[in-house]
């Protein structure tokens, strides 16, 4: 797709033509944000463009937003869905082809609502299963869906049904890439690092599909570093958050606490040799990186013991040219 941007207005229609500069349409990342009513999704998606906390909206509209910043020194053209809930069986096909559309999946809900939270578990489950089915049909059949889960209404402390720990946990059973426990109320820092893992994880998705990651790009640590912002950001990127309740947990995050403790509980190898937690994690973890292979000679060296492979031949062979073996 192109648009024509720019046309010279000098001379004649011909010349003019000749000079039009097609320019191709920025591709808009598409994040659709889930849940049940009442988690605040259009809080978090008015708080993200116009940075305000807004307190009433009509819950049965639902609308896209187009809105574009910089986030890792790049132009982002966010699309942003903000779904309404299904009650009838149209709107649940309307929810699925929805699911469809998007590159990047908030799925919210409220600490103070167990059901919200139970809700996540079916909105998830119909996330895998219409993206699944793109997945083997599209082209694109290799990309990954990132499904950031996030926590609303941390500031609601005394009305609280859901425990951070649970929040985590059920992050890591349903596969989402990463777990925020967020206030759109209190906090611009948090809601924008929603959008900012949303998109980073995207992005390694698609860089590295099915696996192949960098740990300079899924690092936890390197995910939440500062960044540098372009001079063409009129929208300036808020500064990491420092609320008290803002935690954000990637699997990253999880792994590694996981293996730490499996190295602080049991740090005897299998040779019996008793090591460190230090040693424990140079030997387990790779670092997304595989040990070099030992090299194996092509041809075996001289003096090798071995004798060498023996070659059988097909039945379907032997009629054929059996006289060159
Ligand atoms: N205390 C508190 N209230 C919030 C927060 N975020 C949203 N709310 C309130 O929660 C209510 C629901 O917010 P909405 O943004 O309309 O929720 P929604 O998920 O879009 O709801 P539907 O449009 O019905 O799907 C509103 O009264 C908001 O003011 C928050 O972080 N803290």
């Amino acid at each position: 797709m192109a648009t024509v941007v720019a046309m010279s207005s000098t001379t004649s229609p011909k010349s003019s033509l000749a000079k039009l500069v097609l320019c191709p349409k920025p591709k808009p990342f598409k994040v659709m944000v889930l849940g049940q009513s009442g988690v605040g999704k259009s809080a978090l998606v008015v708080r993200f463009i116009t940075r305000r906390f807004i307190g009433e909206y009509d819950p049965n509209l639902e609308k896209v937003y187009t809105f574009q910043t910089v986030i890792d020194n790049e132009m982002v053209y966010f699309e942003i869905l903000d779904s309404a809930g299904e009650s009838h069986e149209s709107e649940y096909a309307n929810l699925e082809s929805n699911i469809r559309w998007a590159e990047a999946f908030i799925l919210m809900y409220s600490v103070t609502d167990k059901c919200s939270f139970d809700e996540c578990h079916r909105l998830k489950f119909l996330i895998n299963y219409n993206k699944r089915r793109r997945r083997l049909t599209a082209k694109d059949s290799v990309l990954e869906t990132p499904v950031v889960l996030v926590g609303n209404k941390a500031d609601q402390t005394g009305d609280r049904m859901v425990s951070t720990e649970e929040g985590q946990r059920r992050s890591k059973e349903i596969g989402c890439v990463c777990f925020h426990e967020i206030s759109v109320r209190e906090s611009i820092d948090q809601v924008w690092s929603v959008f900012r893992d949303a998109r980073r994880f995207w992005r390694v998705s698609n860089k590295w599909p099915r696996g192949r990651t960098s740990d300079a790009d899924l690092h936890p640590a390197a995910l939440g570093r500062p960044l540098a912002r372009a001079a063409s950001d009129s929208t300036p990127e808020p500064p990491a958050a420092t609320a008290p309740f803002c935690r954000r947990w990637t699997e990253v995050d999880l792994d590694e606490e996981e293996e730490v403790s499996v190295a602080r509980s049991d740090s005897t190898s299998s040779s019996g040799k008793s090591e460190g937690a230090e040693e424990f994690r140079a030997r387990a973890s790779t670092d997304s990186r595989l040990p070099p292979r030992p090299a194996r000679p092509r041809h075996p060296p001289p003096g090798r013991s071995h004798p060498p492979p023996v070659r059988r031949m097909s039945v379907a062979m032997r009629g054929n040219n059996a006289s060159t073996y």
